[in-house]
């Protein structure tokens, strides 16, 4: 009888499914926002990282070496958030960046230690230092927090909320056979942190209202570097980035 069982070849890696762009307020400075980040984030939603997270692919020493990062981005982002916390004009813009300043160290930690725990790594040791984009990344978030206009920082943290929050709603779609990698995409596919992302949203917006166009444009600025760098944290952590020398 002929055997038509195709050879055992390595599964392709399919791309995720393409996303709808997100629902904004006409006009809002969100919408506008969106349209300057909406390249990045079609190119980190078909990064191998996150290909390789979709079919269950990507080497758990790439995954445990993105943990380990993660924890020193971490670090910084928390801190940027808390800086701008301090500096927003609004009272209920303080409450809001100070609480996810807060859950940056009290959920997205957990998690990782949690994560870094199922794989045997003891998260209180990690080896080694931020590397290069790590470093970079987390250096641009601290400056713009610290140094830019309050719309600057808002516009910094953004992506990493917003970014995050599609990556996980379209590998939700997807589901991994990789049960330490479906944890981490649960984590931003729930109805609770599109809450998160919606309340950081319209934050911005508010903000947006304010704005002169050329200060939107500076602030708009300081989110696309953000988002190139969500791409390029993948990339390192893929590539297993170290510093050269
Ligand atoms: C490089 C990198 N970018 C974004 C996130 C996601 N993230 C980090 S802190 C935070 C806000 C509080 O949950 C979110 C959504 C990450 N983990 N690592």
């Amino acid at each position: 009888m002929l055997d038509v069982t195709p050879a055992a070849t390595p599964r392709a890696r399919a791309p995720l499914p393409p996303a709808a762009a997100p629902a904004r307020p006409l006009g809002s400075w969100s919408e506008r926002l969106w349209a300057v980040l909406a390249p990045v984030d079609a190119a980190v939603l078909a990064h191998p990282f996150l290909t390789g997270v979709a079919d269950g692919t990507l080497a758990p020493a790439v995954f445990t070496g993105y943990l380990v990062q993660d924890a020193h981005y971490l670090a910084g982002y928390a801190r940027a958030l808390a800086l701008l916390g301090s500096r927003a004009e609004a009272l209920a813009d303080t409450a809001v960046l100070a609480r996810h300043a807060a859950g940056t160290v009290e959920g997205e930690l957990v998690l990782h230690a949690e994560l870094l725990a199922a794989v045997g790594v003891d998260a209180t040791a990690l080896p080694a230092g931020p590397s290069p984009t790590t470093h970079a990344y987390t250096a641009h978030l601290l400056a713009a927090a610290a140094l830019g206009a309050v719309a600057d920082g808002v516009a910094a943290v953004l992506p990493c909320f917003w970014l995050y929050a599609r990556a996980g709603a379209a590998l939700a779609a997807a589901g991994s056979p990789e049960p330490r990698y479906q944890r981490w995409v649960d984590s931003y596919a729930g109805e609770a942190f599109a809450a998160v992302v919606e309340e950081v949203l319209a934050l911005v917006d508010r903000l947006g209202t304010g704005l002169t166009a050329a200060q939107r444009a500076h602030a708009e600025a300081a989110a696309l570097t953000s988002a190139r760098y969500e791409w390029m944290f993948f990339d390192a952590a893929l590539r297993q980035e170290r510093w050269p020398v």
